[in-house]
């Protein structure tokens, strides 16, 4: 006889998530990465200007550095002394009258307090004329102009991107104190399950939906330690949870057995393996099933095998906690953004439904999302041709097409 354990309520989805991140309060421990390195990664700590930049005036332009006094009428005769470049600075001082040859980036003599651009002048040998007038300071780059030494530029969270590693090495840092990444293992389970590439027996088919929770995890910047697959018995489930344990992951992703059948063993595995349960069953379709628990250190995400209904999860509740970890400071924030429905929507029960839809730009260019027509749980090929999944709030009322929604974009940056 099927049992019929007491099922515990199901949570709203942002009191999951509240919770799920409550068991990432702080961000893993820091490391020191030489700054190539840090692309892509948190930083630990704020980091500060060791220099100031520029640390003097230098030019913007190629021409003359000259007073602005001495050409506030031209044509002006001006005699050049000498000639600065960048990284070969002038050093004597120009006085009323006179000149100094110059460059773009080099510094600017003392005494000349604007840059006239070389089109704007003739030059014969020593003596160049001024044909145009310049505002005081032009074409001139104040010393500190960017940043002054001691100035915070990058905060601790800050994920490091192209601009943030040209910044940091004109800061004059060769290395980056960064969160360490998490390490997250991944556990398919289920008796039907073979990977790809081998020949499903009867009954079976080919684990899939853990590519897609390696390639999120991957993409929010994760090492990822696999599993592969273990049948419903808990032996298996049990040497592979000590394999995660043992190999100090930060994450434990678990995907199916998480529901209420005979052969839905994850759960009780873990939980003879020490799990402190956190939550379980989530009022969403899909993701029902969604555990949350913690063995020590090591957070537990139980998603379920349905393969829509465990990249949903991932992508709303297993991202977040691994930009958690990674010190992200805004880690829970709400992955979605308005739209318009591209067609009537029914009246909504108690789950927080998550339609597969395309998208379309209206006459605006505004997003319209259009639910596709199948929305089983089991089905990758409308995954892979959704862009967006339509929030339908619990209980929501019946909508019409063109009213505002609320969608998340699928397969963008996700960091
Ligand atoms: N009586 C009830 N039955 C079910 C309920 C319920 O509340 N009462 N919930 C349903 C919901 S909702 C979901 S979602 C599924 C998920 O259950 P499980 O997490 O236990 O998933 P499994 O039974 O292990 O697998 C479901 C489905 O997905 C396939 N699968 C599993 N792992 C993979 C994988 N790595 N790659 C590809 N496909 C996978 C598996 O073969 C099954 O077809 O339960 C409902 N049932
Ligand atoms: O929640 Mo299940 O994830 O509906 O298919």
């Amino acid at each position: 006889m099927a049992k019929s354990p007491t099922l515990p309520p199901m949570l709203p989805v942002d009191e999951a998530l509240k919770r799920l991140l409550a068991s990432a309060e702080k961000p893993l421990p820091p490391e020191t990465v030489a700054l190539a390195q840090a692309h892509e990664r948190r930083l630990a700590k704020d980091v500060a200007a060791r220099r100031t930049q520029p640390p003097d005036a230098l030019s913007a332009m190629d021409g003359y550095a000259v007073r602005a006094a001495d050409i506030a009428s031209v044509p002006a005769k001006l005699t050049m002394i000498g000639t600065s470049s960048a990284g070969h600075g002038f050093d004597g001082a120009i006085a009323a009258g006179q000149a100094v040859r110059i460059f773009t980036g080099a510094r600017m003599p003392e005494g000349a307090d604007t840059v006239l651009i070389q089109e704007d002048t003739e030059a014969d040998g020593a003596t160049i004329t001024a044909l145009a007038s310049e505002q005081r300071g032009r074409n001139v780059r104040q010393a500190g102009l960017d940043f002054l030494a001691g100035d915070v530029l990058l905060k601790a969270g800050r994920l490091i991107g192209p601009a943030e590693l040209a910044l940091a090495a004109a800061m004059n840092h060769a290395t980056l104190d960064v969160v360490r990444r998490p390490l997250v293992a991944i556990l398919a389970t289920g008796d039907e399950l073979v990977s790809p590439g081998q020949e499903p027996g009867p009954d079976q088919i080919v684990a899939s939906n853990n590519f897609a929770v390696a390639a999120y995890a991957r993409q929010a910047g994760a090492d990822v330690l696999d599993l592969g697959i273990a049948g419903d018995n808990f032996e298996a489930l049990e040497v592979a949870i000590r394999r995660a344990r043992d190999a100090r992951a930060d994450v434990l992703v678990t995907l199916g057995g998480a529901s209420v059948g005979d052969h839905d063993l994850v759960q009780s595995a873990l939980t003879r393996e020490g799990m402190e349960l956190g939550f379980w069953r989530i009022a969403m379709r899909p993701g029902k099933p969604f555990m949350h628990g913690r063995i020590g250190d090591m957070r537990i995400a139980g998603l379920p095998g349905n393969p829509v209904s465990a990249i949903v999860c991932c992508i709303l509740f297993v991202l977040p906690l691994i930009r958690a970890l990674s010190g992200d400071t805004n880690a829970g924030r709400d992955p979605s953004v308005p739209a318009v429905l591209g067609d009537d929507v029914p009246a909504n029960d108690m789950r927080q439904d998550y339609v597969r839809a395309r998208l379309t730009p209206d006459e605006h260019g505004l997003p319209v999302a259009t639910a596709f027509k199948r929305q089983d749980s089991s089905m990758l090929g409308v995954l892979a041709e959704a862009q967006c999944l339509i929030v339908r709030p619990a209980n929501a009322p019946a909508a019409k097409k063109g009213e505002p929604c609320r969608i998340v974009p699928l397969n963008q940056a996700i960091r």
